[in-house]
């Protein structure tokens, strides 16, 4: 069986969801500073290893709810939010100090269900990821909890999570827990539950062993949600693992061999990412590329302006569009970086000319190879 530290090995991209019982101590509405700790050292281990590490954490209502004048989780949404409010911004002074002290730049990124429904937001999402994740920076996610109305709520950061390592196409996803994994009936019913170490497809009789969280934790998800975010992950080729996170050193703890639950995705997020743009049917734009073009991105360059001859179409930047070659036979299809109005403009360029033609220093690649598709 392939083991934590195996698995590491090919890892570039991991995200870590931290769930709100981690984080506070719910008994006095603060963060424990010695466990956060613990997380910014296992961070900074992760880097050292030339691993991208992206946190969603919980936490904001937890934070915020004693300032607020409640002793435990504020059942209505509007108190939630209030309370998300004052807790957000002492979340984000907690990560800021607590990384800084490793040299860590940390930045928040705050979502709702809808930023990443809708194609421009969804877009905007990823280009910001990339950037800090290019620049070393380690992203902060949590749920845009005082925007967020009941339709647009995930309400439990596991699927925010799921969807987050979809978006940044993440090899594996962490949710650390109050328990080590999933067992065959919830544990706090059937004590002697046997434990599940490796799921390689959620069947019913998968979805059949969840309940829902303890009353008295401080999440809100339980196993049905993490099966739901296991879903999610594996659809995108990103393996997800379930572990108990209470301790120092969680992640730490995962390398020396701690128990935990692994659901292994079978195929890996480009291929699934490429499989899904060979299946769009409906391009709304050209692109006409020279001989070069077409000989570079059919061994697998991406697509620079300097060798697009046209473009035709109205279309959007993150639209599909297809790659003609000088004969008007299609060579592949992708996902423009740049609608048709600065695709245009940028036709035949060299890409240190592109921030004076546009007035901005946009993408390099008209189509990005890990958007394309050659036929
Ligand atoms: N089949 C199961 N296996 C493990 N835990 C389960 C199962 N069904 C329900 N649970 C409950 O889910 C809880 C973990 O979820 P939750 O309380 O939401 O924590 P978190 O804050 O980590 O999201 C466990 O403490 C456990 O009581
Ligand atoms: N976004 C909310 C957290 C949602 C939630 O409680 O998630 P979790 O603790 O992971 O079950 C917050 O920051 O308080």
């Amino acid at each position: 069986m392939t083991t934590f530290s195996d698995r590491l090995k090919d890892t570039r991209r991991i995200v870590l969801k931290i769930g709100s019982a981690l984080l506070i101590d719910g008994n006095r509405s603060v963060v424990r500073e010695a466990w956060l700790n613990s997380l910014a050292d296992d961070v900074a281990a992760l880097k050292a290893r030339g691993i991208q590490v992206i946190l969603v954490s919980s936490g904001a209502i937890a934070m915020g709810r004693e300032a607020i004048g409640y002793s435990t989780r504020p059942d209505r949404l509007e108190d939630a939010q209030a309370a998300a409010a004052v807790g957000q911004i002492r979340l984000a002074r907690a990560y800021q100090d607590v990384f800084a002290k490793r040299d860590i730049v940390v930045g928040q990124i705050l979502l709702t269900l809808d930023d990443l429904e809708e194609r421009p937001s969804y877009l905007n999402a990823r280009n910001t990821l990339e950037t800090l994740l290019d620049r070393g920076i380690v992203p902060v996610i949590n749920e845009n909890d005082t925007v967020a109305t009941t339709e647009i709520r995930f309400g439990d950061n596991d699927r925010l999570s799921a969807r987050v390592a979809h978006l940044t196409g993440a090899d594996l996803l962490i949710l650390f827990s109050d328990i080590d994994g999933l067992y065959e009936t919830d544990p706090r019913k059937s004590p002697d539950a046997p434990f599940v170490s490796v799921v390689e497809k959620i069947t019913p009789a998968i979805d059949a062993m969840a309940g829902p969280p303890g009353a008295t934790t401080a999440g809100t998800g339980g196993m049905i949600t993490k099966l739901a975010a296991a879903k999610i992950a594996m659809a995108g080729g990103c393996s997800m693992i379930i572990a108990k996170g209470e301790a120092e050193r969680p992640v730490g703890r995962l390398i020396d061999g701690e128990r935990h639950t692994i659901f292994i995705a079978s195929e890996d997020p480009l291929t699934i990412r490429k499989r899904w743009i060979r299946g769009l049917m409906a391009p709304q734009g050209f692109a006409h590329l020279d001989d070069g073009a077409v000989a570079a991105i059919r061994s697998g360059a991406s697509l620079l302006p300097a060798g697009v001859t046209g473009v035709d179409g109205n279309f959007n930047r993150g639209s599909l569009i297809a790659l003609l070659d000088r004969h008007q036979h299609l060579v592949g299809q992708g996902l423009a970086a740049y609608g048709s109005v600065e695709a245009d403009k940028i036709k035949g360029c060299q890409i240190k000319e592109i921030s004076s033609i546009l007035g901005y220093s946009g993408r390099s690649a008209l189509v990005h190879r890990d958007d394309m598709v050659i036929f």
